[in-house]
This record gives structure tokens, C-alpha cells and sequence, in this order.
């Protein structure tokens, strides 16, 4: 079986690379800081430094005005996305926690893009389910709880204008994907990344960024 010529990302390496992005600028990265020493039972739930800049990127290179993000946690990748957006850009983010949410409100008032972002705290089904069925969409990113992937996939895919980019994380879930005996979230994983490849509605590509991405373009 090919195993692609891909390099070992090696600590140094890893270093290596975050030093050729873009650095964290001082609110993403008080961001980071502030999530690690006061929440660090949960920590590990923010998207990792290097994606960041690439959905900045991201938002850049497809000209998002709309972003839709289901997972908050404290903000930094809604800030990442928020500061790419162009003038009269919006992002609404989806969380089901006040308590890590309110680390983001104070982030996004720093860093002067909270009125370019609108917070909804409630199941992120609802909130998407409420969204107008027209596709108004140009940007998503699915990064919350992983048993609710598919449907957070189906409600988004509709609702995505033709183009539109889908990026969802942790898709490698670890690497418990490659487990055939995988049950619970993995097995949930397993099943949203077989949803995604039947999918005509879409192109994707499934890509090893820290916990694997999933790139979808709607068509
Ligand atoms: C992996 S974290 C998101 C990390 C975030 N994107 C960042 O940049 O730090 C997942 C988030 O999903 C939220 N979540 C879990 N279940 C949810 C649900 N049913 N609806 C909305 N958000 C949910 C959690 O509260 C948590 O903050």
C-alpha cells in the first residue's frame, strides 16, 4: 500500500513550520496562553497553532464574507477566521458552553472584531436547523462534538453557496479511524468521513493537518 512520500513531522520540524507561518499575533496569543493556565483539563480542545493562519488563509483565498463555525471552545479559530474577513464580512459560532465562550467575547473585543462575530449559545443543530435553507453560505468549519458530524454536514451542505468551502477537524480522530473494531466517537468519525467521500454534492480532499482536515467544495 502507497504510504505517499510524506516527512516525519519531527518536534523540529514542527518548530520549523510554525516558524515560516504567520506568528500568533499578542490577542491570539494571550488567547493561547489564558486557555492553557486556566482551562488545562481542556486545553487540548483548541484547533492547534498552525490552524489558525490556515484558515486565515482559507478565508482569504475564497473571499468569505458568511462563515459558519459549529465549536467556539474559547476563540481562537473563530479570531483567526474573523480577522481574514472583509469589510461587512460575518462569522456566527456555535457553542453550548457560557464558561468557555465568555475567554472568546473577551478575546474578540481585544482584538476588535467582536462585531463581526455573533455567538450562539444553544445545540448547534438548532441553531443551524434556524438558518435560512438558501445557499448563503461561503465558509464553514465543523469543530465540535464528533457524534453530531453528519448532521451538521447535511444541514451545512445545502445551505453552502455553489463553491462554498467546508472544513471539518479531527477527522483522523487520533488515528483511531484506521481501527476497524472502532466504536463510539471513532466509529462516529469513521462514518462522517465515508458520508463525506459518497457525497456528490461535493469535492474533498482529506488532508494530515494536526488531527486530519477535511477540505469539501461544494459544487
Ligand atoms: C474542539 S472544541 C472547538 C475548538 C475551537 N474551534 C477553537 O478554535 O478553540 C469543541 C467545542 O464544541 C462545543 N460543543 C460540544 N457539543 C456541542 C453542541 N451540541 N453544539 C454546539 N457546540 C458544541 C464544545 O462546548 C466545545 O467548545
Amino acid at each position: 500500500m502507497a504510504k505517499g512520500n510524506g516527512t516525519p513531522l519531527t518536534d523540529e520540524l514542527y518548530a520549523y513550520m510554525l516558524g515560516h507561518n504567520p506568528p500568533l499575533d499578542p490577542v491570539q496569543r494571550m488567547l493561547v496562553e489564558v486557555t492553557h493556565t486556566q482551562l488545562p483539563l481542556v486545553a487540548g480542545k483548541q484547533v492547534a497553532e498552525e490552524q489558525g493562519p490556515l484558515l486565515a488563509f482559507l478565508v482569504r483565498l475564497t473571499a468569505a464574507r458568511r462563515i459558519v463555525e459549529i465549536g467556539t471552545f474559547t476563540g481562537l479559530s473563530a479570531l483567526s477566521m474573523a480577522q481574514a474577513l472583509p469589510p461587512g464580512g460575518t462569522l456566527l459560532t456555535c457553542d453550548v458552553s457560557e464558561e468557555w465562550t465568555e475567554h472568546a467575547r473577551v478575546a474578540w473585543a481585544k482584538a476588535g472584531v467582536a462585531d463581526r462575530i455573533e455567538l450562539r449559545i444553544a445545540p448547534a443543530i438548532d441553531t443551524l436547523r434556524a438558518l435560512s435553507a438558501e445557499p448563503h453560505i461561503d465558509m464553514a468549519f465543523i469543530d465540535a462534538d464528533k457524534d453530531n458530524y453528519v448532521a451538521y454536514w447535511d444541514e451545512l451542505v445545502p445551505r453552502m453557496r455553489p463553491g462554498g468551502l467546508l472544513v471539518v477537524d479531527n477527522v483522523f480522530f487520533h488515528g483511531e479511524v484506521t481501527d476497524p473494531g472502532a466504536t463510539g466517537l471513532a466509529a462516529a468519525i469513521k462514518d462522517f468521513n465515508e458520508h463525506v467521500k459518497a457525497d456528490e454534492r461535493v469535492d474533498s480532499v482529506m488532508v494530515s493537518v494536526a488531527d486530519g482536515l477535511t477540505l469539501a467544495r461544494r459544487r
